[in-house]
């Protein structure tokens, strides 16, 4: 249990709006899925979100010690956070591996299942008599870190949002925000808009509109700021005019987690924990699994287990791979054995030939031995 102190706090207890639902003396769950490449600043964030240390950073050797064999893992770090007696059953689940191999085709496949899974084995729960204990691992977010390069969504990135973006509140995030200039910024979030836009991929929105002026600007706000840049940091650090932030520190300066001027941080952490973790929860609950529910139903009856099917790509490719493999061995040891057998057949007809060779010999001295023997006399014969 982390109980973050007031002040310094996550902020979970400055929810007027979300009480009724989160306030609750058993807790709400909530779940956080990281996605992105390795290195990109995914426990940073994390760490830095909740202002303690949900989880341990890796070090230099375990980052690099990837192999192009293994394949993506799924990572689950539970913290139950308190604050002002508000109770959060806070998981994250971490992806260590996505993107970081050869070959990447196919590397979101454990991710989708893993989303996937969380609804069936809801809905599994919900069918039953005995309902009040529901184990939910249902994912109410999913912040998808961008690598900073400047230019645009990857291939990949593409590929994977795509599939996230029907089964999931898609966050789009813009890790390190600190290695790129305010203009190179606001040129890559336009390309990232056009990419989304381009390629239909569902991001996460939220109604603008509100009771209230200022919340209906509030959440204009942190729209216009989608995709998010981020800077991760959980140092406290001295800025030029005496602050201390939390930030990292350069030979130019500050770049501060908490400055809108430098990067969303602020924007994605309200919309993340303070102002729509409820409508995040709920429409997760409304949409998402509303849509998985549905599509099940359409197949099969109430309480028939999942057919798991073996769909998984990689799969598929790794046995076409040993088949090819198989089919090539036995072709090897086919040809061996012919081979081999051409040899026998070569050596039986040389030995046949010799022994006709011989045969014929000894025929040739049997009539040599009978004419000789023509020519003796019977007393010469005996
Ligand atoms: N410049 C910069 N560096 C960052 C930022 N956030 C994290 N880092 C650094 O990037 C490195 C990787 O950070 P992690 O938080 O471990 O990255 P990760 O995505 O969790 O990596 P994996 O655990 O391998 O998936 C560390 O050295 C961090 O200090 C950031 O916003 N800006």
């Amino acid at each position: 249990m982390v109980s973050t102190q007031a002040g310094a706090g996550i902020g979970i207890a400055n929810l007027p709006n979300q009480r009724h639902a989160i306030a609750s003396k058993k807790g709400s769950n909530y779940t956080i899925l990281l996605c992105g490449e390795s290195g990109l600043g995914k426990t940073t964030f994390i760490n830095t979100l909740f202002t303690t240390t949900i989880k341990t950073p890796k070090t230099y050797k375990r980052r690099f010690n990837n192999t192009a064999e293994k394949t993506v893992e799924i990572e689950i770090i539970r913290a139950e956070l308190e604050e002002k007696q508000f109770g959060v059953k806070l998981s994250v689940v971490d992806t260590p591996g996505f993107g970081d191999y050869t070959n990447n085709r196919d590397s979101w496949m454990p991710i989708i299942d893993f989303i996937d899974d969380q609804h069936e084995s809801y809905m599994r729960q919900d069918q039953q008599p005995e309902r009040l204990e529901l184990s939910d691992m249902r994912v109410h977010c999913c912040l998808y870190f961008i690598r900073p390069t400047g230019h645009t969504l990857k291939p990949l990135d593409i590929e994977v949002m795509k599939r996230l973006g029907t089964r999931v509140n898609l966050i789009p995030v813009i890790a390190k925000a600190d290695t790129l200039t305010p203009t190179d910024l606001h040129k890559f979030k336009k390309r990232i808009l056009e990419v989304i836009a381009a390629q239909n991929i569902q991001c996460y929105t939220f109604p603008l509109e509100s009771d209230d002026e200022a919340s209906t600007k509030r959440n204009m706000n942190i729209m216009a700021a989608m995709p998010f840049s981020v800077i991760g940091s959980t140092d406290d650090v001295q800025t030029v005019d005496g602050r201390t932030v939390k930030g990292r520190q350069y030979s130019w300066g500050v770049a501060e987690v908490e400055n809108e001027d430098h990067c969303d941080f602020k924007k994605l952490r309200q919309l993340l924990i303070r102002t729509h973790m409820l409508d995040l929860i709920h429409s997760t609950e409304e949409t998402h699994y509303e849509t998985y529910r549905r599509a099940q139903m359409e197949t099969r009856k109430i309480g028939e287990a999942k057919v798991k099917t073996v769909t998984n790509p990689k799969w598929k490719e790794e046995e076409e791979a040993l088949r090819k493999r198989f089919t090539e061995q036995v072709r090897l040891e086919e040809n061996r054995f012919r081979s081999w057998e051409q040899q026998l057949i070569a050596e039986r007809d040389r030995l046949n030939k010799d022994l006709e060779a011989e045969h014929s010999h000894i025929k040739a001295l049997e009539s040599e031995l009978e004419s000789m023997q023509v020519g003796l006399s019977p007393k010469q014969r005996k």
